[in-house]
């Protein structure tokens, strides 16, 4: 049995990941966390999710002593629960996207002292099409126009997405371009033609959009497009509880999905 921790039980990720955990006989939850002042400080995690952790109250402490804390929150969240993972010697296992590069090198400093797994997307088909979009970009080369749309729904945060910042990095190592030189973020004004290698994302927010991801590749006479349509936020989340099962116990380390995949 792997002890578990919740940060941020009670957003979308975090209420369906506390259903999963009630489901799975691998994983028992001993804390559910949610920031100081939170309306669901002190209340009962059952009475929210209508099933299991009948002995889980929603805390602002790290407590129980989990061996993984699954984080699915905000960048500043995510940077304060990792001081408290390194000072307790607890893994993490965050899918927060957002972090800017200071952030991911504390995440990577953090790792030298605890066992560390991030993904901008958890679920396995985002896994696979990472892969697919490096894969294709190698064979269609520089010859081919590259665009990727992101549409999830209207309380994202964060644009673009986490998801299609990875894309475009894959895509950039696979053809040997850089972010910084070839990406850009949608388009206005009088643009003139395209540069054979930009890159250019667009984020889409509406509605209750899950999370869509599609990568263009438009040569002379035909267009190939990779899609993922997440239809429910458990492919997130079931990939955040194998992540989990991968990390306990794993020595200090920077871990991917790709690690935990075994892919
Ligand atoms: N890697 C992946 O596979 C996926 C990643 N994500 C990412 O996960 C994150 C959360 O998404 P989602 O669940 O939809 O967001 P929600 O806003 O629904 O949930 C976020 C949770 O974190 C809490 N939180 C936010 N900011 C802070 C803070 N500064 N201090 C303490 N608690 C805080 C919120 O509490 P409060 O209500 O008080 O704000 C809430 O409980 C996003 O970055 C998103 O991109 C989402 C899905 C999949
Ligand atoms: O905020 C979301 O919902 C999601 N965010 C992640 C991202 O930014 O890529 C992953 C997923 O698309 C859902």
């Amino acid at each position: 049995m792997i002890n578990v921790a919740i940060n941020g039980v009670c957003g979308r990720m975090g209420l369906r990941i506390a259903t999963l955990v009630a489901e799975d006989k691998d994983l028992q939850l001993v804390a559910a966390l949610e920031r100081k002042g939170h309306q669901c400080i002190g209340k009962n995690l059952s009475t929210i999710i209508s099933r299991g952790h009948n002995d889980i109250t929603i805390s602002e402490e790290l407590s129980g002593s989990p061996e993984v804390l699954i984080d699915f929150t905000s960048p500043d969240s995510t940077m304060n629960r990792l001081k408290a993972c390194v000072d307790r010697g607890v893994a993490i296992v965050t899918g927060t996207t957002g972090l800017d590069k200071k952030q991911m090198g504390q995440l990577k400093d953090a790792s030298q002292t605890i066992p560390c797994l991030f993904s901008p997307n958890m679920s396995v088909g985002v896994n696979l099409l990472f892969n697919l979009a490096e894969y294709v970009s190698k064979i269609l080369g520089n010859e081919t126009d590259i665009e990727i749309i992101e549409s999830h729904h209207r309380y994202k945060k964060d644009a673009p997405s986490g998801t299609a910042l990875r894309l475009a990095e894959n895509i950039c190592s696979a053809t040997d371009r850089k972010m910084d030189e070839v990406v850009i973020y949608g388009r206005k004004g009088i643009t003139d033609e395209r540069p054979q290698d930009q890159i250019c994302i667009h984020s889409i927010r509406s509605g209750d959009i899950v999370g869509e991801h599609t990568v263009t590749f438009c040569n002379a006479g035909e267009r190939l497009e990779l899609v993922h349509k997440a239809q429910t936020r458990d492919s997130f989340a079931l990939g955040s509880l194998r992540a989990a099962k991968f990390l306990a116990g794993k020595p200090p380390g920077y871990y991917n999905m790709k690690d935990a995949l075994g892919s």
